[in-house]
């Protein structure tokens, strides 16, 4: 299996977003970087997932890009996506994992490390780890963990960290000196002025 990409960019659906224009923007600059997370609203139908998760795979595919759909692993295996994410309103990881097979890829939330222990042990082949800094993006989060979180749950494991939560481009060095293997963004890109620079700027930052 290719080894995961650093940058994760998860889409953003909310009204007034182009998630697709920034995953056009992303992809010539990250390439096979690139993750793609399909993520959607709770009130998005299955079929506006479908929808866009087939164009984020149509996308993604000449530039050796992965793409994976959160929560909704029955549209990952409808679209051919490489695998999903799951966190703790999701199903358990180890039934993730027999859903999605063994070889794709599957990511689990855990915030702690007692939980990243336990996602590994259940099936989870990289986890995301925050929220790092308080964020809009989503609601109902815990308080911040900052980067001794982050740092807390590398040490525990032996999968890849993806950092997210408030994460931009100058939070980058301090989270790989923290054992982040990467970084999942949303705002970061979907709010940039200009998508491919800001993707740029995260791509230097986790290369170099
Ligand atoms: C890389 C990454 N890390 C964490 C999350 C959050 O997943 P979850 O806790 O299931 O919350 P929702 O994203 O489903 O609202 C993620 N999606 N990606
Ligand atoms: C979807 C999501 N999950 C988080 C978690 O900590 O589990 S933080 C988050 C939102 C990330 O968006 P932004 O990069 O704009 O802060
Ligand atoms: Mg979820």
């Amino acid at each position: 299996m290719p080894s995961l990409g650093r940058l994760h960019l998860i889409t953003d659906t909310r009204p007034g977003r182009d998630p697709l224009a920034v995953v056009r923007a992303a992809l010539p600059v990250a390439r096979a970087d690139l993750v793609v997370q399909v993520r959607v609203e709770d009130s998005a139908t299955d079929r506006e997932a479908y929808d866009l998760a087939r164009r984020v795979v149509d996308l993604c595919t000449p530039y050796g890009a992965t793409c994976l759909v959160n929560d909704r692993l029955h549209v990952a295996l409808a679209v051919g996506a490489a695998g999903g994410h799951v966190g703790a309103d999701d199903l358990p990881v180890d039934a993730a994992r027999r859903v999605l097979g063994p070889a794709a890829v599957l990511g689990a939330t855990a915030r702690e490390p007692g939980a990243a222990v336990a996602a590994v042990a259940a099936g989870a082949g990289y986890l995301g780890v925050g929220p790092c800094r308080p964020t809009a993006t989503k609601e109902g989060l815990p308080p911040p963990i900052g980067v001794a979180g982050v740092r807390a749950v590398a040490e525990a494991v032996d999968v890849p960290v993806v950092a997210i939560g408030g994460v931009t481009a100058a939070d980058v060095p301090a989270l790989r000196a923290a054992g982040a293997y990467g970084v999942a963004v949303v705002g970061a890109l979907s709010t940039a002025a200009d998508p491919a620079r800001a993707t740029a700027e995260l791509i230097e930052a986790l290369t170099c």
